[in-house]
């Protein structure tokens, strides 16, 4: 879809010993090369494309000015790390970015020594440099830490944790603060209108004056003293007191695309003996590229894409809707009916669908910024207040909230409803955003109700089951992608609390289906039939509680059983086997086996060659039948297996 672009000067770089080569006025170049790099690998894999035009400079700077590897520089979430690939050993891969077996999409250390913390959930860059920075001064080794993190990874309170114990570091730690008024929606909140304030009211540091400011020579605690009284007195004015009240010299605003002053600045952010530092750098996310710079999310995540429009390949239209947007339609449904219905969301309006929700009714949504402890928190403040919120928010980043899940709403049995995107394995962002664990997380919590959406008509009964549920906390959780294109009732139904439903009657095997891989039971059903082996299948609904009649049943009347998830060890199959257990039918000779995700975390690829991969094919189940049955004879019989 893209034609390489012509980049010499880039083609001298492989390393940031080679940048370190170049002289100051040829980074302007470079940068443009490493640029154009950059949407055309982008052009062909998809993926995080804004973020990195926008540190463009900062990166070819840093590595410039800094001794990578030596000096570790760590990126914030790490999705706006492709320029850092590029010129960090990577470049000959970077068009299999995101791609099975290729990079990934974010830092990850056994991809590289450059890449000395990995990432992907935000705002941890500042506690991991500080952890850096310290370990150095400790050991007396050489090497700074350089978190760089965006305006809308600083909304979360890991990075104020951090800032607040930086003293530790000293001079070893700076934080770059990549402001370019963006996360992946605008950011929100008042720490917006204060950086905006720091940026209006300010012309940008040019490097003279900071020289001159870091340059002058007191006998040291007073030169402390006189810099606290000027802190002040500059921050009455700008602003800047708040990282100054937490122990940072703050340099800025400085214009982040201004590659040879950036240069400059952090030449002398680097001698400087100021304790840790943070550097106000002022970017333009999709910077360079006019279709992402005119486009309303700055094309934060795109599809492959044509280079010369910007039309991204989104494929044939007019196919299902994607769970997110059925739990959309479904919630907003709810709203309408209840006024005590509302939508809350960590940074994640249009990824959980909450702006469809927003649009109707925008006093009922907040947008929290990205802080989901305080999101579940407020949210169990708003129960207790008599609302029924709803905490959108992906299975992987409830993890970063377990204590509030805990502490907050199930000790004190309060009804917030937690809708869980994106569970299972979610494809091109790997393990980091898998959502493997959450039944197993929310499972062992007392209270809790937990379901698990078959297909998109269970999604739209079920979140109207949470709308109903006032007696304690609920959750969904439901998958990346499409449904299945059936026909959406016109009244969703309310779920009996801890009942499944049967979709198929069958004799020898049952199967226990918890989720979207209901589909792949069916085909493995068909696949036995065809070897006269007749199958029951359950959709079961809830992973807690389980419906353990249905259970009993189903474990004494088969010969077989299997429970199929797309959760990690701890989920549904733990549930049935912990029941089985305490009911004496294992010792019954029970046959059960329990399908779910591998112990280990699976690296990126297309969703269903993942779940090749992990063993929750209809293929899988089968087999699992058969090897318990002892029935090998009919893997050869029907060709079963490969
Ligand atoms: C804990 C967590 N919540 C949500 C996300 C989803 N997310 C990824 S990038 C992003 C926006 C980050 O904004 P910012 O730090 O300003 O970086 P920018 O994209 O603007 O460069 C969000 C919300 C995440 N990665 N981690
Ligand atoms: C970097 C990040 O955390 C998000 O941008 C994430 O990649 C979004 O994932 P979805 O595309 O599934 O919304
Ligand atoms: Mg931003």
């Amino acid at each position: 879809m893209s034609d390489r672009p012509q980049t010499p000067l880039l083609d001298t770089v492989q390393y940031p010993e080679d940048i370190r080569k170049l002289e100051k006025d040829q980074l302007p170049q470079l940068c443009e090369e490493l640029r154009r790099e950059v949407i055309s690998a982008v052009s062909v894999t998809g993926g995080h494309l804004g973020a990195g035009l926008g540190v463009v400079e900062l990166t070819v700077a840093i590595h410039y000015v800094f001794d990578t590897p030596t000096d570790r520089l760590i990126w914030d979430v790490g999705h706006q790390c492709y320029p850092h690939k590029i010129v960090t050993g990577r470049r000959d891969r970077i068009r299999t970015l995101r791609q099975g077996g290729g990079l990934s999409g974010f830092t990850k250390r056994s991809e590289s020594e450059y890449d000395p913390f990995g990432a992907a959930h935000s705002s941890t860059s500042i506690s991991a440099a500080v952890g850096f920075a310290t370990a150095n001064r400790l050991a007396n080794r050489p090497g700074h830490a350089i978190a760089v993190i965006g305006d809308g990874a600083m909304t979360a309170g890991m990075a104020y944790e951090a800032m607040n114990n930086a003293e530790a570091a000293g001079n070893r730690l700076v934080v770059i603060l990549n402001d370019n008024d963006m996360s992946i929606a605008p950011p929100v909140g008042s720490l917006r209108n204060s950086l905006a304030r720091l940026v209006s009211s300010n012309k940008y540091l040019t490097p003279r004056r900071l020289a001159q400011k870091l340059a002058r020579v007191m006998p040291r605690p007073l030169h402390r003293t006189a810099r606290r009284v000027e802190e002040y007195a500059r921050g009455l004015v700008t602003g800047g007191t708040l990282f100054e009240e937490l122990g940072f010299y703050y340099v800025g605003p400085v214009d982040g695309h201004d590659v040879i002053s950036l240069v400059e600045i952090l030449e002398n952010v680097r001698d400087a003996d100021e304790g840790p530092m943070l550097v106000h750098a002022v970017t333009q996310k999709g910077k360079g590229y006019a279709p992402a710079e005119s486009s309303a999310d700055k094309y934060h995540g795109v599809v492959k894409f044509d280079v010369v429009s910007g039309q991204q390949d989104k494929g044939p239209t007019g196919g299902p809707p994607s769970y997110t947007a059925v739990f959309a339609d479904a919630l907003l449904h709810e709203a309408q009916r209840d006024d005590k219905v509302v939508a809350i969301t960590a940074a994640m309006p249009s990824g959980t669908g909450l702006d469809k929700f927003q649009k109707a009714f925008p006093d009922r949504t907040f947008d929290v910024g990205i802080a989901e402890q305080h999101a579940v928190t407020f949210a169990a403040g708003m129960a207790a207040q008599g609302y029924r919120p709803f905490c959108a928010i992906y299975s992987t980043f409830l993890q970063r909230a377990y204590d509030q899940v805990v502490h907050d709403v199930a000790i004190q049995n309060l009804p917030v409803r937690f809708a869980m995107d994106r569970a299972g394995l979610v494809g091109a962002d790997g393990a980091t955003h898998a959502g493997s664990f959450d039944l197993a997380y929310l499972g062992t919590l007392p209270n809790f109700v937990v379901m698990a959406a078959a297909d998109e008509v269970e999604l739209t009964h079920m979140v109207h089951t949470m709308a109903m549920h006032d007696s304690g906390p609920i959750a969904v959780r439901y998958p990346r992608g499409n449904g299945r294109g059936l026909v959406m009732p016109a009244e969703p139904q309310r779920l009996e609390i801890g009942k499944g439903r049967i979709v198929r009657e069958g004799r020898q095997v049952a199967i226990l289906s918890l989720g979207t891989r209901l589909e792949e039971a069916e085909k493995a059903a068909d696949q036995l039939a065809t070897m006269g082996l007749s199958a029951t299948i359950a959709d079961m609904r809830f992973a807690k509680p389980i419906d353990t009649d249905l259970v009993r049943r189903l474990l004494t009347t088969h010969e077989v059983a299997v429970t199929i998830e797309e959760a990690a060890i701890g989920g549904f199959g733990a549930h049935v086997l912990t029941f089985a257990s305490d009911e004496g039918l294992i010792d019954a000779g029970l046959k059960l086996r329990t399908l779910r995700l591998p112990d280990r975390y699976q690296d990126q690829d297309k969703p269903e060659k993942q779940y090749e991969e992990a063993g929750l094919t209809a293929k899988d189940i089968v087999e699992t039948v058969l090897k318990a049955l002892r029935r090998n004879d009919l893997h050869a019989e029907h060709g079963v297996l490969a």
